[in-house]
């Protein structure tokens, strides 16, 4: 439905004469399949809001391509931005912040389907506002519809602005953080309202996370993103269970409950990823690292990690992995066989 290739993102930042650029996002292909929800996982920084407005074109690319029904989309002027909304539209992390708080429930409705589907009126409009507050499970509708924002719950809040974005009869749903900033109690519901709408409804859906456990329960496949590149992708349960890469290792072992996602990551439990020093932070994105940008925390780099920046390596069973140890070079690095991080206590041991 929705493919991007390439997709590159600098933001130039600095005072007068310094030039210098923030590396967002560098080379990175998706694709939004019909009926079905992708997960873009990544820490805070590595790009995935980045990746979100850049689909929705609320950003210009500074390389790359994004297709729409493999017709390319960069949209050129109001008239065609509007068309592109139609069909993509996008939910933000805040619903408190995306709805305008002097306004009721059926005046940002309205206003939707107004700009969506034409002037409708009287009956038929009421009709319609029904029908978007009942597929988001705000029912009785009237109960809701004459409501301020300040008066609902904040899941009832991201409800509205779901029921909003579907006004516009949407192939693709930009879900950019969408239960973050919701009660841990509410999350589910949403993200199994979410799921209800890519079944019966067929839309493709991008479900930005820094929460690789809740990509494993809802997305049908997941991108793992760090410093702005993608570093593994594959279906969501063997990603979340069976990760490749170092990176998708440390995520998963620092979920809040990793034992939930399977006890042990790649052999090595929990707690001896978090104590094997794989720890530290990202990257600065004005200076990248060269080579793979994950070296400087990977517990496993070697010289070629720290010089080339690897492939996308195909792992098998439709999935990939940036990561050197899955190619064929005599001088790749093991998964297992540490060059760094190594505890003085063992260095000590005979
Ligand atoms: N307008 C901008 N100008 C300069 N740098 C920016 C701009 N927008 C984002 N960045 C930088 O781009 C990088 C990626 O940001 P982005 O918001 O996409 O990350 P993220 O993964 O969504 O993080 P978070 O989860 O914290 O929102 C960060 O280093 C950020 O500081």
């Amino acid at each position: 439905m929705l493919v991007a290739t390439g997709l590159t993102k600098h933001f130039p930042v600095g005072g007068v004469g310094v030039r210098k650029v923030v590396h967002a996002v560098d080379g990175v292909d998706l694709e939004l399949r019909r009926g079905s929800v992708l997960a873009v996982v990544g820490e805070s920084g590595s790009g995935k809001s980045t990746v979100a407005r850049l689909l929705a074109q609320l950003l210009p690319l500074t390389a790359g391509q994004v297709l729409l029904d493999g017709h390319d989309a960069r949209v050129r002027g109001r008239k065609a931005f509007r068309r592109y909304v139609k069909r993509v539209q996008m939910i933000f992390q805040d619903p408190f912040g995306s709805l305008n708080p002097v306004h009721t429930v059926r005046y940002i409705l309205t206003r939707s389907v107004r700009i969506h589907r034409g002037r409708l009126r009287g009956a038929e409009l009421e009709a319609a506002l029904t029908e978007l507050l009942e597929r988001v499970h705000l029912t009785p509708a009237e109960r809701y519809v004459d409501s301020y924002p300040h008066e609902l719950s904040g899941g009832q809040r991201q409800r509205v602005a779901i029921a909003r974005a579907l006004a516009a009869d949407p192939e693709v749903l930009l879900a950019d953080e969408p239960i973050s900033m919701l009660d841990v109690s509410i999350r589910l519901g949403i993200l199994n309202l979410l799921q209800d709408l890519r079944d019966r409804l067929g839309i493709a859906i991008l479900y930005i996370t820094h929460d690789i456990a809740s990509a494993r329960y809802f997305a049908d496949r997941t991108t793992v993103l760090y410093a702005g590149r993608v570093m593994e992708t594959g279906d969501s349960e063997s990603v979340t269970q069976d990760p490749k890469h170092p990176y998708t290792r440390l995520l998963v072992a620092s979920a809040p409950d990793p034992d939930d996602l399977g006890g042990t990551v790649g052999g090595l439990t929990a707690g001896e990823v978090r104590e094997s020093g794989i720890g530290g932070e990202p990257p600065s994105l004005i200076d990248p690292p060269p080579g793979c940008r994950f070296h400087p925390r990977c517990p496993f780099a070697v010289d070629l990690c720290r010089r080339e920046v690897p492939d996308l390596f195909d792992v098998g069973a439709g999935r990939t992995a940036a990561c050197w140890a899955y190619s064929d070079r005599g001088d790749r690095p093991v998964i297992g066989q540490r060059t760094t991080g190594v505890r003085a206590d063992e260095e000590a041991a005979p």
